[in-house]
């Protein structure tokens, strides 16, 4: 084990490289042309299946939703792009396109329903879609053939599809198999390793954290379903033309299944694990000729033999990680920009950059807040302390659009946000930290950090799979401002480790410099100082320093006096869901109402 180990960062490495995807994609597209016709068709069914790998990688692995259902989305390709050609005699590229899309369409409206729920419900949800399209399939005999099947569709196998003019063998359609594969897989991996990949990572992490990062939760799960439904789609288009022929059994649920087993024993998450999981898997049947009706018997312990030794299948085994931005040394970029925006001319002139009116929050007859109001300027740091339950957490979850306030208003440069969804709040530069932390665990600290800059980017999803220009350069601009940020929060050191290794104060430090990294005009961090050792609550207090001096104004909850004593203008005390203080530090020491709430208890508990 331990010298797999010591080999897995090299094979990672060459594996994971583009080089190695150009050589082997080149070797086979020559190698076609020699070997047996069998070995080639095989070879197409690889691809297939590398797709649908990817498809539900995608949607499962990267986006969290999982998938029980996905042969629906292949059987949609591939009935579509049959039909296309067979029965309107529209061009092959054409009927890929147009299967591409019908899937791609299907996804995005089954996310609507799906993307209201989760675990059980969605995994129920998405294994009634396949077996409605299974029933489809076989019940609507008009057009799909029902369980006679549908034959007669242009194929290469014998020798019927013509693309451009050109009679296509199975070895040509091979390597346009091949060079589709090939785009798609660049495409998809420049796709993950950008904000909208970052995006649907924020998804599957936490839906709460992701739209306090300005992620639109419901969008970037249609945006997934959609993108991996035509992916799949793609997929059953390229197997139609490849078999001419069609059965309902081919989408049954055991292709769900197996799409899954391949994703999963390969790695989800991985994109070169998704390669393995499918090679491997199409030649599974072959190397069980003699045991085929023990197949799915085989899935089901290559999956739980997967669970058991290999959680991050193959590709962990290997130690092949997909990234989701690339490293600053890539780039070429060393901190060129500034930390942080300037926000000091920020607002309204002459109001508050945010006002908190008469905010009453209950929950089923309790009141956490009962009409407390407060004022921020931007530039000023306000402390916001108080005894556990008096409701602190409760009015940044209400600014930060988690709650929707049941009375009162809440606004930001003027405008009245109470209510609206927390990304469209964060959207507009507001931010915040969690009291337990809420980083992705398995990115590194680098790829939270530019995880904050989310709201920022204006790239669209075609120009940066495409990596365009412009979009690279938008990329640079970011990573190079998280560089900046990390040297100001002293997170250099740990800019390549995944976080979730990293000490507990590591792990809170670098999520107050991801929202940093979004610049923000409002920042609430909630009880950021908990656990923290002297050094980090000092590498804190710089950063909360450094936002005030650009603009920000900071709203702090905590309980450490002498840490706030060192940063706030105004200390804000809450009792019981009530202001009882408003004013300085030292005021506060000595107000009785406070020493009875709030300094009285934490006196008691030291006494
Ligand atoms: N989602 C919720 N449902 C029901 N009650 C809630 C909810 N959120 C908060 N509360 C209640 O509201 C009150 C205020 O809680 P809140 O978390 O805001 O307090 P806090 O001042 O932040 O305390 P702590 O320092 O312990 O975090 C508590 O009584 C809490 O139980």
């Amino acid at each position: 084990m331990t010298q797999l180990k010591r080999i897995a960062g090299p094979l990672a490495r060459v594996i994971g490289s583009g080089w190695t995807l150009a050589l082997i994609s080149a070797a086979l597209f020559v190698a076609a042309g020699y070997v047996e016709t069998g070995s080639v068709q095989m070879w197409c069914f690889v691809v297939i299946n590398i797709l649908l790998a990817q498809s539900i990688n995608l949607l499962t692995g990267i986006a969290g939703q999982i998938s029980l259902g996905h042969a629906g989305f292949f059987a949609i390709g591939a009935y579509a792009s049959a039909l296309a050609l067979k029965a309107w005699g529209i061009p092959f590229v054409l009927a890929l396109g147009l299967s591409t899309t019908v899937a791609a369409g299907v996804g995005w409206l089954l996310a609507i329903p799906a993307g209201r729920v989760r675990e059980f419900y969605l995994a129920m949800m998405s294994l009634a879609f396949g077996l409605i399209v299974y029933e489809i399939a076989r019940e609507w005999r008009e057009v799909t053939g029902g369980v006679m099947g549908l034959r007669g569709i242009p194929s290469a196998q014998i020798a019927t599809l013509t693309v451009f003019g050109f009679t296509i063998g199975t070895v040509w359609y091979f390597r346009i198999l091949l060079a589709l594969l090939v785009a798609v897989t660049v495409m998809v991996r420049n796709f993950v390793r950008s904000h909208f990949g970052r995006a649907m990572l924020a998804v599957h992490v936490s839906e709460i954290a992701a739209g306090t990062l300005g992620v639109n939760q419901a969008g970037t799960k249609r945006f997934a379903y959609a993108i991996s439904g035509g992916l799949a789609g793609l997929g059953g288009a390229l197997y139609a033309h490849l078999v001419g022929y069609l059965t309902p059994e081919s989408f049954g649920l055991m292709r769900s299944v197996a799409i899954l087993v391949m994703s999963i024993v390969g790695g989800l998450g991985s994109l070169a694990g998704q390669v393995l999981g499918a090679t491997f898997f199409t030649y599974l049947p072959e190397l069980l000729q003699s045991f085929l009706d023990f197949q799915y018997m085989v899935y089901g312990l290559a999956l739980v033999v997967s669970f058991a030794l290999l959680p991050k299948g193959v590709a962990g085994l290997l130690g092949l990680q997909t990234r989701y931005c690339r490293s600053a040394t890539d780039a070429g970029l060393a901190g060129a920009e500034p930390a942080l925006a300037d926000h000091r001319q920020v607002g309204v002139p002459g109001r508050p950059l945010l006002e908190v009116e008469s905010v009453v929050m209950s929950f089923a007859g309790l009141r956490a807040l009962a009409g407390v109001s407060l004022a921020l300027e931007a530039g000023s740091v306000v402390a916001l302390v108080g005894p556990n339950g008096s409701g602190k957490s409760t009015l940044v979850n209400v600014i930060s659009g988690i709650y929707r306030p049941t009375a009162g208003r809440v606004v930001f440069e003027g405008v009245d946000i109470a209510g609206w969804q927390s990304y469209r709040i964060a959207r507009l530069g507001i931010t915040r930290t969690f009291q337990d932390p809420r980083n992705a665990p398995n990115l590194t600290v680098r790829e939270n950090i530019i995880m904050g800059a989310n709201r920022l980017y204006r790239s669209s999803a075609l120009a940066v799979a495409l990596d365009t220009p412009a979009a690279r350069a938008e990329e640079d601009h970011f990573l190079s401002r998280v560089e900046a940020l990390m040297a100001a929060a002293e997170l250099k050191p740990y800019a390549d480790t995944e976080i979730r290794v990293l000490p507990y104060g590591i792990q809170r430090l670098a999520e107050v410099t991801r929202a940093l990294a979004s610049e923000p005009k409002l920042l609430m961090l909630d009880e950021p100082a908990a656990g923290l050792s002297e050094a980090e609550s000092a590498q804190l207090a710089r950063l909360v320093r450094l936002a005030r001096d650009h603009g920000v104004a900071v709203l702090l909850i905590d309980h450490h006096m002498d840490f706030l004593a060192e940063l706030v203008d105004e200390v804000v005390v809450f009792e019981a869901g009530d202001e009882i203080y408003r004013g300085d530090m030292d005021g506060m020491r000595s107000h009785p109402a406070v020493i009875t709430a709030y300094l009285g208890i934490e006196e008691t508990e030291h006494a």
